[in-house]
């Protein structure tokens, strides 16, 4: 009896009070061992708003390890973007990281020691090989026109977007990453992308999160339906192409060029090393493969995401795309689209905005750990705290965008018709561990899909448009869909 009354009141004092007793602000109460997660939803950013509404701009949850949610605009600025150095560390999924990398390497999980040095590399450079150059936007127009003429000849057969857009995608990130191009139809791309859509969804969700709090369960992988041995098979099949990729750069690398990839710039930062009699340091064999592998997987699945999103949208509001196509015949005409045309594009400007907003590629965005004590909204959070900065609350919020459920581009216009851009929409996050390839991105979404609506009509097959669903999984897309392409003279 007695036993069962010192139970009691311990659960009731984890339940009410431990977020209280480990100073974390308040949150749902989580039950002991499984936390919160009774209340996981793939579509988490909607029970976020309403523990939000209940709990403050700052709350705690348990996935079911103790994680504090920002989900509030003011609060990522004048934290998370303002004040980088203290949220510059990742909460690292340790579990994860050791099955797929066998250790925490790469340019999006590594280790928090080598954050600046390899992110300082990597963003200078992906500058040095182009981002953000005439060069780079030559090579995403040329294949946005491959693309255009293939779907031109498709007269009135059902398409997939995806096919083309992802082997033009999948080409330039690998471009960027080896400096080797492939042709078009490169079984290898397609191949990739299998692998891709094998090995997202098993990284995500319930089971890796209770994973990475509870290690032993690895060995219970049985339990599971033997997912963990899946995603070794599929990482190992992926890292193998990725091997044989760096040794074919390996074999055409001069030391005395410029390197025009990002393995190029690695294997000639080793040469300098061993040239100058220095340690390598962060530079060794398993942070090249493991970033060659962190530029694949976050460059190429993520864009192609969201230019299948923008052809979704268009079937699903013709009158939308009428209007686009309006405002690039008046505007461009004939002529070939350029990256400067966006600033004589409103409308262009203001639908890729709601995508933007609506097309979240992360169900949960990755993971901080304070670097120091710091203060949020009052709470003292210590170091080593894992923070969620869960921008994409924000797009999905009431209380900052009306219905914003609905895809209207015309929200983002003002009276005069101007494009108003939203400092509140941030689909790249923010702070000092934002997306690196946000210039590439934004140019290639901008490039294609100009280059699609300037050249292409898209009709649904039958007369309703498909519905937009989403896939669950470490990463989040719209489910498969076709439609029709016509020629635009
Ligand atoms: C439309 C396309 C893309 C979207 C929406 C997107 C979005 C994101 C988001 C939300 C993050 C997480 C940032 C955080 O931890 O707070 C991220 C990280 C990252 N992205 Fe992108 N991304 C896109 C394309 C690309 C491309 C083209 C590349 C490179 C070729 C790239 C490379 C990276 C890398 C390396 C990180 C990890 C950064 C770090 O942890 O320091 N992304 N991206």
């Amino acid at each position: 009896m007695l036993i069962i009354a010192l139970l009691s009141i311990a659960f009731i004092v984890y339940y009410f009070g431990i977020n209280r007793i480990l100073g974390l602000p308040p949150g749902p109460p989580p039950l002991p061992l499984v936390g919160n997660m009774l209340s996981f939803d793939w579509d988490m950013d909607k029970v976020f708003l309403e523990w939000k509404a209940r709990y403050g701009r700052i709350f705690t949850v348990w996935l079911p390890y103790p994680i504090v949610v920002i989900g509030d605009h003011k609060v990522l600025q004048e934290n998370v973007a303002k004040n980088g150095d203290v949220f510059l560390g990742k909460r690292n999924p340790e579990q994860l990281m050791d099955i797929v990398c066998g250790g925490e390497y790469g340019l999006v999980f590594e280790n928090n020691e080598m954050v600046k040095e390899q992110r300082k590399f990597a963003m200078k450079t992906l500058h040095d090989i182009g981002f953000g150059s005439a060069a780079l936007e030559d090579t995403v127009h040329h294949y946005a026109q491959e693309i255009v003429t293939r779907w031109r000849k498709s007269k009135d057969e059902e398409v997939d977007v995806t096919e083309n857009i992802m082997r033009a995608i999948g080409n330039i990130v690998w471009n960027i990453t080896f400096g080797i191009t492939l042709e078009f139809d490169n079984p290898l791309l397609i191949k990739f992308r299998e692998l891709q859509q094998e090995m997202l969804p098993l990284m995500g969700g319930p089971l890796m999160m209770f994973i990475e709090t509870y290690p032993f369960l690895r060995k219970l992988d049985f339990l599971f339906g033997y997912k963990i041995k899946q995603l070794q098979e599929v990482t190992k099949e992926t890292n193998n192409y990725i091997r044989e990729a760096i040794k074919s750069t390996n074999i055409s690398f001069n030391a005395d060029n410029q390197p025009s990839s990002y393995i190029e710039a690695f294997l000639a930062e080793q040469k300098k090393r061993e040239e100058a009699g220095k340690p390598m340091g962060n530079f060794h064999y398993d942070q090249m493969l493991n970033s060659a592998t962190s530029l694949w997987g976050a460059g190429f699945d993520t864009t192609v995401s969201i230019l299948r999103m923008c052809c979704l949208e268009l079937i699903n509001h013709p009158e939308v795309q009428l209007k686009l196509q309006k405002e690039i015949d008046e505007v461009v005409g004939e002529r070939r689209i350029r990256n400067d045309d966006q600033k004589q594009l409103p409308y262009m400007c203001a639908f890729l905005q709601e995508v933007y907003r609506l097309g979240k590629v992360l169900p949960l965005n990755f993971l901080r750990k304070t670097m120091q004590d710091t203060e949020i909204e009052g709470y003292t959070i210590s170091s080593g705290t894992t923070v969620l900065p869960q921008f994409s609350m924000v797009h999905a919020d009431a209380n900052e965008f009306e219905r914003p459920d609905y895809f209207c581009p015309e929200r983002h216009l003002n009276e005069d018709g101007a494009f108003v851009k939203d400092p509140r929409i941030t689909p790249f996050s923010v702070g000092r561990r934002a997306c690196l390839g946000e210039t590439l991105a934004r140019m290639e979404v901008f490039v294609m899909f100009a280059t699609f609506v300037q050249n292409c009509n898209f009709t649904p097959v039958g007369k309703v448009p498909p519905s937009i669903g989403y896939t669950t999984g470490f990463s989040r897309a719209v489910t498969d869909f076709v439609l029709k392409i016509q020629p635009r003279n």
